[in-house]
């Protein structure tokens, strides 16, 4: 697990104050990681272009220029004359090395691209977004200094300087950032950073379920009831996804409980051994508020998504004391607006992702929310977790469904709700990741069959 900032300058301040390092010191740093970075990958004498803006992210830039030169082929382009007093120093440094300047973006081996950094501020002006745009046409190796200018220039590896920066993890930036490394500082990482109420999973945090103890029968490992409705299909994914996670029961409850896998239960009530409950997917609109309420009558774990997020039977739930709510940004919008929070399009969210799940957690501090998207959040009260490995693999219908049934799986084995429901995204995404057929092809019995292999 790493942590995640919404600004670093603070952290930057503290080596200032804390340990004697000159922004200059972390500067030289910065952009020695660079070099090494570059060194490692490319041989000397490869060309390396560094397009710089006016900031300390263009310094950055520069630095990495005379540390590169003359074992590799440097060139440098100015979009803008250096303005904040590193880069005019580093400036100086480089001019009396003395290397070529270029004006135009040339083919190149490497191109770093050293524009702007955590201080862009609104748009672009078209001159530069044209050279961004020629930027992003290069077959060079791209690079992005701290973060990809403005979010506009699509890099292989982001080398971001200190600590992981939040707003990289937003899902439309996810285009941009490519392979994303952090580059110390003068200072360890764990030095440099300070708490954080927001983490990166990593996937090794997967802790799975295990089978250790000997002495035990079906009943030690819990019984997942699948409340489901008319659209059967999206409860059957999430019941054989369940069981085969772990849970030693899994039934489908409701009225409509023919054609179910023979593996799989099936009752009309919630039955007596139950030890979570899954609602939503697949419900439709078939139950009244009164037959709903005949299942939620009780404080079993429960995981709440899909169709149940659009109903007002939904603020019964959010009263419950362990309840995961799992729904995608339309969804969102609508759990947001149900609860009066706020009444806001799918745009709007995106753009805001990280606000709207605070504002969430701190009006429902005892719910665990997973938002789904590119990159997942998963919060609860003041803890957050951005799973950034799910893949364009598990864009399709059935995918959620498997999710739900990985998470009811969790919670029936007794997980707390927020340890399911990050084990359970985890596991989700690297069952795509490891699935070795084409991108486009996986299905949620895909991935339901690779869930043995994990
Ligand atoms: N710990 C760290 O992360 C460190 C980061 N370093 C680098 O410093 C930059 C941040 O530097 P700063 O000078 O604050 O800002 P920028 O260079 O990113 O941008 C300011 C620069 O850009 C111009 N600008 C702003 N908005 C626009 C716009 N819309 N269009 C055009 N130009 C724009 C503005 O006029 C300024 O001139 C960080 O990213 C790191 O790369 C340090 O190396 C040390 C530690
Ligand atoms: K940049």
């Amino acid at each position: 697990m790493q942590k995640l900032y919404d600004e670093v300058s603070s952290l930057d301040k503290r080596c200032y104050e804390n340990f004697g390092l000159s922004e200059d010191i972390l500067m030289e740093h910065a952009a020695d990681g660079m070099a090494d970075f570059i060194k490692s990958k490319f041989s000397k004498g490869s060309s390396v272009l560094i397009v710089c803006g006016s900031g300390n992210n263009g310094a950055d830039g520069i630095a990495l220029a005379r540390l590169l030169h003359p074992d590799y082929n440097v060139k440098i382009l100015h979009l803008k004359k250096p303005k904040s007093d590193m880069a005019k120093l580093q400036k100086k440094r480089l001019d009396a090395i003395g290397l070529k300047e270029c004006c135009t973006i040339e083919s190149c081996d490497v191109l770093v691209d050293a524009i702007v950094g955590t201080g862009f501020r609104g748009e672009f002006n078209p001159e530069i977004s044209s050279v961004i745009d020629e930027m992003n046409n290069s077959d060079a190796y791209k690079i992005a200094c701290d973060v990809p200018s403005g979010y506009k220039f699509f890099a292989d590896a982001t080398l971001t300087m200190g600590a992981l920066k939040k707003d990289m993890y937003l899902d439309a930036h996810k285009e941009y950032v490519g392979d994303i490394k952090v580059i110390d500082l003068g200072v360890g990482r764990d030095i440099y950073e300070c708490e954080s109420n927001w983490n990166l999973l990593d996937l090794e945090d997967l802790n799975l379920p295990n089978r250790n103890k000997k002495d035990t029968h079906k009943g030690s490992y819990g019984h997942l009831a699948c409340v489901v409705g008319e659209k059967i299909g999206a409860g059957v994914l999430c019941s054989k996804s369940a069981l085969r996670f772990g849970a030693g029961l899994v039934s489908v409850v409701g009225y409509n409980t023919t054609n179910i896998p023979h593996s799989i239960m099936s009752s009309e009530l919630l039955p007596k051994t139950t030890s979570a409950i899954a609602i939503g997917m697949g419900l439709g609109d078939s139950y009244s508020d009164m037959d709903l309420k005949s299942f939620l009558n009780n404080d079993y774990p429960l995981i709440a998504d899909a169709d149940i997020l659009h109903m007002d039977i939904l603020q019964e739930i959010l009263k419950r004391e362990n309840v995961v709510l799992t729904p995608h940004a339309k969804e969102f919008i609508s759990v947001l607006r149900l609860c009066k929070l706020a009444d806001i399009s799918v745009d709007e969210l995106q753009k805001n992702r990280f606000k709207y799940v605070e504002l969430f957690c701190k009006t429902y501090p005892k719910v665990t929310l997973l938002l789904k998207g590119a990159n997942v959040i998963i919060a609860k009260d003041d803890k957050f977790f951005i799973n950034p490995h799910g893949s364009s693999k598990l864009a399709k219908g059935g995918s959620g469904d498997v999710l739900s049934g990985l998470i009811g799986s969790l919670l029936a084995q007794r997980y707390t709700p927020l340890e399911a429901t990050f084990n359970a995204s985890l596991a989700h995404v690297s069952l795509a990741l490891n699935y070795t057929g084409s991108d486009f092809s996986l299905t949620p019995d895909d991935l339901i069959s690779q869930i043995g292999k994990l």
